[in-house]
């Protein structure tokens, strides 16, 4: 099994950049651009004022002087020189006419009313100095200056600099094709009403277009594959023949009699790996899809990515390993997600197996302890991979090793970013509303053990009514419980050392987040013993 590092870093070996294409400017936001961009001419391209005001000898000073042209734009004032004793209006970004070496803002003149001449006067009231306010030739861009570089990213300030050097079509690298299909025989499309008994609605597929296009990826809706070997690969075969870059699957990649992807995709071209050392998204597959042949580069390949059935894995995998290689694909220079360091805003016990990818709303606040502002990380609550709700709402994965120890309130930890970081107001409440009441100081699922304590039932004498009760009572309540969820039950007789044996067991060893006991015989050394272990 590979660790989630071994594994990203396979993918991003994998994926290679997609040759470039020539696109108009208006299709080149969020690519990056696969050519490097000179400026073609100077900016400005004439001195230019940085002020509404007028233009003036600077030499000439303070004093009342004849407004001989006005500059606002194109060429009002070509030909016109401003020469010793008089002026001209500029407004901002207005041409500096020829002789005029700085410009005073209008704040700082006074027109002369009713001036006895039909040439508008005006009073210059402080003293400047050459250059003042004047933006000259090229002082923002120079002629034949490197703008903008391959493999940068064009944001909305790239595209203005595309557009101030005159680029209508730029060289870029494309975004791949993401084509998608679920398989499995329990789903349906979301717009079937009535649930037949077993089914359920396909949530990935919706789920993985939107996220492929929040990417920029164009997108293949494959629709649903039933668990049948010749129809997911007749899909996979679509997939090859529309020319997509990459293909993903949901569902059948564990260990079911009928999870054929791996195996399709073994057949198909190599799978790199099949299973990750993580929580969720363990059996996530990625492989290369072989098909036809190039003349430049040979064979053809795909990138497949078999992602968990699982909701929330799906989409996690989708995030840590899919979107880093989307970014590959389009060019970019370091396709990861951005970190960063979030305090926890409660206690979350950490797995004890796999590296978990703890879901959690990440917001800017000031701890009110030390006065400082930081990221602090709330956790979405219970973490089990179906609950697409511990998903909602969530701006980052918080990456936390496989201790299973309790990860203190106040702690600092590694915070994957996987959207905007949001306003304090809109996060915290959302968990809540879920009904995430009595929640566990975690955060994260309660995991109870329940214990029957009965010589009649331990020896077999009458059936355990109360037990299989208080299971079904903590499993049904258990999204209103924050998550309990029953790890653990035994059966004992009414013998003290026998309890105490397996009350160890579960509160040091296994360590339980709560113990329920059934038909307890009540001793004082039971109680006494009971009194110690919770208070450790
Ligand atoms: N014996 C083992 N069983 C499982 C293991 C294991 O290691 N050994 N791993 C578990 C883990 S971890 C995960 S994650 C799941 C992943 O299983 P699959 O990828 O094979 O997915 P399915 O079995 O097809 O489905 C799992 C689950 O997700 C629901 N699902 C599937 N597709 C969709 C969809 N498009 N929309 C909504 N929900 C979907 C499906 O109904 C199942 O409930 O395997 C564990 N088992
Ligand atoms: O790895 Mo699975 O994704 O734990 O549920």
């Amino acid at each position: 099994m590979k660790s989630v590092e071994e594994a990203l870093e396979i993918v991003l070996t994998v994926s290679q950049r997609l040759p470039p294409v020539t696109v108009p400017l208006q299709d080149a936001l969020d690519k990056v651009l696969a050519e490097d961009i000179h400026a073609p001419d100077p900016l400005p391209p004439y001195p230019a004022s940085v002020k509404d005001g007028y233009a003036v000898v600077a030499s000439d000073g303070p004093g009342e002087y004849p407004v001989i042209t006005e500059s606002r734009a194109g060429n009002d004032a070509v030909g016109i020189t401003v020469t010793s004793g008089t002026i001209a209006y500029v407004t901002t970004g207005g041409p500096i006419p020829d002789g005029a070496d700085a410009v005073v803002q209008v704040e700082d003149t006074q027109l002369v009313e009713n001036a006895p001449t039909e040439t508008k006067r005006v009073q210059i009231l402080k003293q400047t100095s050459p250059g003042v306010d004047i933006r000259p030739v090229g002082c923002d861009i120079k002629k034949g200056d490197l703008v903008l570089k391959s493999g940068e990213r064009l944001d909305a300030a790239e595209i203005g600099l595309l557009a101030t050097v005159g680029i209508v079509m730029v060289k870029v690298y494309p975004a791949p094709t993401i084509a998608v299909v679920s398989t499995g025989d329990e789903l349906v499309e979301p717009e079937v009403g009535n649930l037949a008994q077993g089914q359920i609605r396909d949530s990935n597929r919706a789920m993985l277009l939107a996220a492929a296009l929040q990417q920029h990826c164009k997108v293949l809706d494959l629709g649903i594959a039933r668990d049948d070997m010749v129809e997911i690969e007749r899909v996979l075969e679509s997939a090859v023949s529309a020319g997509v870059d990459i293909i993903i699957t949901s569902g059948g990649v564990s260990m079911g009699d009928r999870d054929y992807v791996k195996p399709l995709l073994e057949k198909k071209g190599k799978i790199h790996f099949d299973k990750v050392q993580m929580k969720p998204g363990k059996p996530l597959t990625f492989a290369e899809v072989v098909h036809g042949s190039n003349e430049d580069t040979g064979l053809n390949k795909i990138l497949a990515f078999g992602l968990p059935g699982n909701p929330v894995s799906c989409l996690v995998c989708f995030n840590l390993f899919v979107i880093p290689a989307v970014r590959r694909l389009s060019g970019w220079a370091d396709p990861n997600l951005p970190r960063v360091h979030a305090r926890l805003k409660q206690s979350i016990k950490s797995d004890a197996m796999r590296p978990e990818f703890h879901r959690a709303i990440v917001s800017w606040e000031f701890d009110k302890a030390n006065g400082l502002p930081g990221f602090v990380a709330e956790s979405t609550g219970h973490q089990m991979s179906s609950r697409l709700l511990s998903m909602k709402s969530a701006n980052a994965l918080l990456q936390l090793p496989a201790s299973g120890k309790l990860i203190p309130a106040g702690s600092l930890v590694p915070a994957i970013l996987i959207s905007d970081i949001r306003s304090i107001s809109a996060s915290p409440k959302s968990s809540s509303q879920t009904g995430n009441i009595g929640q566990s100081s975690e955060g994260t699922e309660y995991r109870v053990a329940i214990l029957t304590v009965s010589d009649t039932v331990a020896t077999g004498k009458g059936p355990d009514r109360s037990g299989p009760r208080a299971i079904s009572v903590v499993n049904s309540a258990s999204e209103r419980l924050g998550g309990a969820r029953v790890a653990a039950t035994a059966v004992v007789p009414d013998d003290v050392p026998q309890i105490k044996d397996v009350l160890l067991q579960w509160s040091d060893v296994e360590k339980m987040d709560l113990i329920l006991t059934l038909g307890l015989l009540i001793s004082d050394s039971l109680v006494l013993f009971i009194f110690h272990i919770f208070s450790m």
